[in-house]
């Protein structure tokens, strides 16, 4: 059973190095996590040194790691469905975008797209500078101290804004979320990484039975018995609300992604309250993690660089003409070099560094072809450092973002936010909020730190986790 399951085909990838007869590389990712981002850095490279496809198997699972970029787009534009092991989150967010099945996901992805448009998102502007604001001043309670970690700090900003614009929260509702749902939810993704590092958890028969399951069940009741009340309370209170024809205008008025939805489930019929909050749960999963640790990043990489830092401040001044007003949406737009350091630093340590998709048909790709039943991963972390990137490829030098033909031709090669469809809702939404947030910070801090000693570790994100400490001296 083991040889014809095992066999390869001669139209196959090569395998990567280091697999063992009937566990495959399942042994290479047993560890802590930054040994989990080791291996995946390692898988990356593999794949991107043997052509850009490479077969991986953990027990009797079998991957294939895609680094080439075309081969990439021919991958997720043939799968739409996720692998067995985001199913691991199903029981928590259901008909979310992220764990959806096709059909479903493709029918409430047109439903969402509005709700992230340019149009909408201007309305958040507002409430993004506010969030902003309560940032840098929770940032003095560190001047002039030793260096700290800005990884929570940064969790609650992004917390906060999502939950604020997405929910309409009040105050008392939002320290609950900062609080408890926070932690729960923190707890709950680390469980999955947990399940995925184990390989004998992956079977459902031998999870449910396991102390992680209750664990699971019992983070997923407290994170329904936060949000289901406040999805009930809302759709009661819009019955009474009085909407204003235009946001775009009211200067701090917006419509939360909630009041959105509930107003579709009336008019349009679509969306239970179930529906909604999976969605609500999904935004907040996919979105704090991601944006806390990509600003990290981004902070680092400011500190790490002076002159970079003196030239973004410059930007901000000359855009705000020195004065300590709010970020409008046309300054923001006009803080270009900003957006590059922050693209220049999103491509070199990006914070979802591989994405996967559920083989279901077989997949020919250039010069092989992927057999269905099996795990596509997209290597990201590869796709952005790339040959095809030049000679530089491995260096910083955010200038290549404002130089016209200095980029690849193939935008594949650039997937932070994911590739295809299936790709990140919130794209425009996490750079507009990492944006306002960073023009607050440097506008009033000088940052100091290094990102060259840092230890990352990875569970389903990136993150900094050693020598990764900033300083803040508050500017004159
Ligand atoms: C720097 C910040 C962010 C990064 C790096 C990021 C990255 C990604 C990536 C790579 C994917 C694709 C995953 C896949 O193909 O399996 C994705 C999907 C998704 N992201 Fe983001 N994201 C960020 C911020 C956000 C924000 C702010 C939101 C919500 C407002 C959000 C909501 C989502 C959702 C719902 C999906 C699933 C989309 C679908 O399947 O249709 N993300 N994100």
């Amino acid at each position: 059973v083991w040889t014809t399951w095992f066999k390869q085909k001669p139209d196959a990838p090569p395998l990567m190095p280091g697999s063992l007869p009937i566990i495959g590389h399942s042994h290479l990712i047993i560890g802590d996590r930054k040994h989990l981002w080791s291996f995946v850095k390692h898988m990356n490279e593999s794949s991107l040194e043997h052509n850009g496809v490479i077969e991986v198997w953990f027990g009797p699972n079998r991957y294939y790691t895609v680094t080439d970029p075309d081969d990439s787009l021919a991958l997720v534009n043939a799968c739409y469905s996720k692998p067995y092991i985001y199913g691991f989150a199903k029981d928590f967010l259901k008909n979310g975008l992220i764990t959806a099945d096709v059909s479903v996901w493709k029918n409430h992805r047109k439903l969402l797209n509005p709700a992230f448009n340019q149009q909408v998102l201007n309305t958040f502007v507002d409430e993004m500078n506010i969030q902003s604001r309560n940032l840098v001043s929770n940032f003095k309670n560190e001047i002039g101290k030793k260096p700290f970690d800005v990884r929570h700090y940064l969790i609650t900003f992004t917390l906060s804004t999502i939950s604020r614009t997405s929910l309409g929260l009040t105050t008392q509702e939002q320290k609950q979320i900062d609080r408890d749902y926070a932690v729960a939810i923190e707890n709950l993704l680390a469980l999955y990484c947990d399940r995925f590092q184990k390989v004998w958890l992956h079977m459902d028969c031998i999870f449910n039975w396991s102390a992680l399951k209750r664990k699971q069940d019992k983070l997923i009741s407290t994170l329904k018995n936060i949000m289901n009340p406040i999805i009930l309370k809302r759709k009661s209170d819009i019955k009474t609300i009085v909407e204003p024809t235009h946001y775009d205008d009211t200067p701090g008025k917006f419509k939360p992604v909630l009041d959105q939805m509930l107003h579709m489930s009336q008019e349009q019929e679509v969306f239970t309250v179930s529906d909604i909050r999976e969605h609500l749960d999904t935004l907040v999963a996919a979105s704090y993690d991601t944006t806390s640790s990509a600003l990290t990043f981004i902070l680092l990489v400011i500190a790490t660089y002076p002159e970079v830092q003196n030239r973004i401040y410059n930007e901000i001044q000359e855009v705000l003409q020195n004065k300590d007003d709010d970020f409008t949406k046309h300054d923001l737009q006009k803080l270009v070099y900003l957006e590059a350091v922050m693209k220049e630093t999103m491509r070199l340590y990006c914070a979802v560094p591989i994405i996967a998709r559920q083989i279901d048909v077989d997949v020919k790709l250039k010069n092989c072809t992927l057999r269905s039943n099996s795990t596509g991963i997209i290597g990201v972390h590869s796709l952005h450092r790339h040959p095809l990137w030049g000679p530089d490829a491995n260096e910083f030098k955010p200038e290549r973002w404002l130089t016209p033909g200095a980029l690849p031709s193939n935008p594949v090669l650039y997937a932070s936010f994911g590739i295809g469809k299936r790709n990140c809702i919130g794209k425009l939404f996490g750079m507009l909020m990492m944006k306002t947030a960073l023009a607050h910070i440097v506008r009033q801090y000088q940052i100091c730190g290094n990102i060259h000693n840092i230890e990352c570790e990875f569970d389903v994100v990136l993150k900094p986790v050693t020598n990764h400490h900033i300083e803040l001296k508050l500017r004159s």
